[in-house]
């Protein structure tokens, strides 16, 4: 009888993990997850880095973007600090939290036995590498920080002096400025952020081949890692950074209209460019109001010739738009309905850089830019040598002061610098016209007292500007107006009397009135400075 084997079939064995470990699958997608991790960090750093330039490359669109609107420079600093906070640190912290939380809590969720075992060969890889990326990220912020402050002074300085840099034509020199400091920026940020992403990727590198080299548990243990460093306190740190994120998308619609909006006065716009401007001035029928205030009517018909050479002075009370008419010549602003003709040329037409290039502008307050005097002086000019430096200055009563500052023309001034007295401001801004030597002239002289000796150099230097050149006077000191070869007195947005200083003394009883008061305070100012 031959005995057949009927042993049953054996089941076939299912073949093994190689790890011996029930999750193996499960742990090939946490490794997989871990480089995601990484990548997304990497991603996340290199946001962040880019982010400076990004906020200031937005904050340079804005600046050119602002054109005619220079009221709204205000709210959009703030704006744009809020923006580069989010998208700077706050959204690579975001994204690298978020990644974390994810991957960890899926990670941990797996295999949560082995952390101490992963923790204790991580902590002194992580040591290393850490210490190594803190010594080389501290050395790169510091060089940041220096490029960054001085962009920041170029911006700051270029908005707060808006209409100053627009009537020197110092946009291009301002715009060059800013993008000197950036590239320097850019470069270093670019840097920071190689050094962040392999910083990063080391870090996760070097946790995956330690985990490896453990073989059997390598996945679990990397699992660990991410769950019991990042996940869990993670997402706590990403909360806040949502309100930010928020707050910057409503700022940045706001940056976003004011970078679309297309300004209806800018030197992109062309115009007529002329060889040599003799400074005709005729302003006929002028009605206009602030973009920001529609409703309050500045000037309603406000008619003024003013004959190449002559000066003009406008008085009136403070508020009647003075300061507006000036504002209107230079063309920060255009009138609703009016021309404003120079050499019989609407100012419209004609090439924005050439009008203000024929137009020198001394404002009330007098800017400053950072840097020394000689800088200062050279706003007017870019191209002036040292001698015409030092002529304008002497015209402008400026030299005797400055010959004895401690490092003469090459002083600082402005923050930490030398602190310049009201009269002294006045006198830099003066010869600053002066060595651009435009043939139109807009003065529009500080309220702020002056002691007599410095009205007196202040009032000599304004003098001998004025020379050979059309004025355009706004002045409070009745011994500068009187030798107008015309004043205008402005009431309700018009010029509402015109004539030389006696006759209006006959005619204008805010004239009248104007002088008398002004003649008792000469006269009790003489009296005091003789006992
Ligand atoms: N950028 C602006 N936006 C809105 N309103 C403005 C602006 N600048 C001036 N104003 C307003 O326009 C009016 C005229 O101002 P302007 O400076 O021309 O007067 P002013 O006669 O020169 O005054 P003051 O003698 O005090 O210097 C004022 O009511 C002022 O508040």
């Amino acid at each position: 009888m031959v005995q057949t084997s009927t042993q049953p079939e054996q089941p076939m064995q299912k073949k093994s993990d190689p790890t011996g470990l029930p999750f193996y699958k499960l742990l090939k997608y946490a490794e997989a997850l871990d480089w995601i991790l990484m990548a997304l960090g990497t991603i996340g750093s290199v946001v962040h880095g880019m982010a400076q330039p990004v906020g200031y490359l937005l904050l340079g669109k804005a600046l050119n973007a602002f054109g005619s609107h220079i009221d709204d420079k205000d709210g959009i600093s703030t704006h744009m600090s809020v923006i580069q906070d989010a998208i700077g640190e706050k959204l690579g912290h975001f994204l690298s939290c978020f990644a974390t939380f994810f991957s960890g809590v899926l990670i941990a969720f797996i295999c949560s036995w082995e952390v101490s075992l992963v923790t204790l060969f991580v902590v002194p890889l992580i040591l290393l590498i850490g210490a190594t990326y803190t010594k080389k990220m501290n050395a790169i912020s510091a060089a940041k920080m220096i490029y960054l402050s001085e962009a920041t002074t170029v911006v700051e300085q270029t908005i707060s002096h808006m209409k100053m840099v627009f009537a020197f034509i110092g946009e291009d020199h301002a715009i060059k400025s800013f993008s000197d400091c950036m590239d320097k920026q850019s470069v270093i940020s670019r840097g920071e952020a190689l050094i962040k992403g392999v910083g990063t990727g080391m870090f996760q590198a070097q946790s995956w081949t330690v985990v490896t080299a453990g073989r059997s548990s390598g996945g679990n243990v990397i699992a660990a890692v991410m769950s019991i460093l990042f996940g869990a306190i993670s997402i706590t740190y990403a909360a806040p950074d949502m309100q930010i994120l928020n707050q910057a998308q409503a700022a940045g619609n706001e940056v976003s209209m004011v970078i679309q909006r297309k300004p209806n006065i800018s030197n992109a716009s062309g115009g007529i460019i002329l060889k040599e401007i003799e400074g005709n001035i005729n302003i006929r029928n002028i009605h206009f109001a602030y973009p920001s205030r529609e409703d309050k009517v500045i000037l309603q018909g406000f008619t003024l010739s003013i004959p190449a050479g002559k000066t003009v002075a406008l008085v009136g009370k403070s508020g009647c738009g003075k300061s507006t008419i000036i504002s209107l010549v230079a063309r920060f602003y255009d009138p609703s309905k009016g021309v404003i003709l120079i050499d019989n040329h609407n100012i419209k037409d004609l090439d924005l850089k050439c009008l203000r290039q024929n137009t020198g502008a001394v404002s009330q307050e007098p800017s400053r830019f950072a840097g020394t005097i000689k800088d200062n002086l050279k706003v007017g000019n870019l191209d002036a040598d040292d001698r015409q430096i030092e002529n304008a200055a002497m015209m402008a009563n400026a030299h005797n002061f400055i010959s004895q500052l401690p490092d003469r023309y090459l002083t600082e001034v402005r923050q930490r610098g030398f602190q310049l007295s009201g009269g002294q401001k006045q006198r830099i801004a003066i010869a600053r016209a002066v060595l651009k030597n435009p043939p139109i002239l807009l003065f529009d002289e500080a309220t702020s007292a002056l002691d007599s000796e410095s009205k007196k150099l202040v009032q000599e230097a304004l003098e001998k500007a004025m020379q050979g050149r059309t004025v355009i006077l706004i002045a409070y000191r009745l011994s500068i107006i009187v030798n107008a070869d015309e004043i205008a007195v402005i009431e309700n947005g018009q010029a509402k009397e015109k004539g030389t200083h006696n006759t209006l003394l006959d005619t204008s009883k805010f004239y009248n009135r104007l002088f008398n008061i002004q003649h008792i305070s000469v006269v009790r100012d003489e009296r005091l400075a003789a006992s």
